[in-house]
């Protein structure tokens, strides 16, 4: 098995690269438009060729890079079912599983962050997108997004997995690049120490964020794929 992590440094998006070795075989997560043709060429470098790229969830801060290496490789794009994205190849379920060559990729359905989001577990590692970042969690403020939903997601769906799990994020922000799920239990700063239910949602309620630059053009080209031809 290859495992990658790749960083955006703009929108400080991780991509990661899954590969089986044997069958020659990998998926990319959540690429990002302008660092298509890195990920292509160490996909070239590793051996891989590319049958799926997968999205954790509709980004609203980037541009996926998964329309342009679709078009460049032929590989399938899916996601979870519940972006209703036609331009998508699988709409993807809670629970399913996913073959990269011989490796099994579980979906599990993590809203909250927004509607549609998903994690992906895999050997020991799960790949939580904006669900749950490394002594965070992802806003709840558009997209549907709700604190929630996103308490739930995290508490009884990712908290289940052993306190080994390797935990990798879309984005980090204040430089760490991976976790596991007990760490997470106890220091993260939003849902950690056994934080209520009610305390979460007060806390995602009032982040105060900007929104993110690049919403507005991220977000209806992300319900393309990522194509942006008839934008
Ligand atoms: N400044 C960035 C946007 C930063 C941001 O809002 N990040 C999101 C995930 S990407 S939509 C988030 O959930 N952040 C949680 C946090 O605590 O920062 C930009 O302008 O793109």
């Amino acid at each position: 098995m290859i495992f990658r992590q790749l960083q955006d440094p703009e929108s400080r998006t991780y991509t990661y690269i899954l590969g089986d070795v044997e069958a020659k075989e990998a998926v990319l997560i959540d690429s990002v438009s302008e660092q298509t043709e890195r990920d292509f060429k160490l996909l070239q470098e590793l051996g891989l060729r590319l049958k799926l790229i997968l999205e954790t969830h509709v980004h609203a801060d980037h541009i996926t890079g998964a329309w342009k290496l679709r078009q460049q490789t032929g590989a399938n794009i899916a996601l979870s079912k519940l972006s209703c994205i036609d331009m998508a190849d699988q709409l993807l379920d809670d629970g399913e599983t996913i073959y990269i060559g011989a490796i099994p990729v579980k979906t599990i359905a993590t809203p909250g962050h927004t509607k549609s989001c998903m994690s992906f577990l895999f050997d020991n590692k799960v790949l939580t997108g904006d669900t749950l970042l490394i002594r965070a969690a992802g806003r709840c403020d558009f997209q549907e997004g709700s604190a929630e939903q996103l308490y739930d997601s995290i508490t009884n769906k990712l908290f289940s997995l052993p306190d080994s799990t390797l935990v990798y994020p879309a984005h980090d922000y204040r430089g760490f690049t991976c976790s596991t799920i007990g760490e997470e239990k106890r220091f993260n700063q939003r849902i950690g120490g056994g934080k209520s239910k009610e305390k979460f949602i007060e806390t995602m309620n009032n982040l105060n964020l900007a929104y993110p630059k690049k919403m507005d053009v991220a977000v209806p080209a992300n319900l393309r794929c990522g194509s942006t031809d008839t934008l």
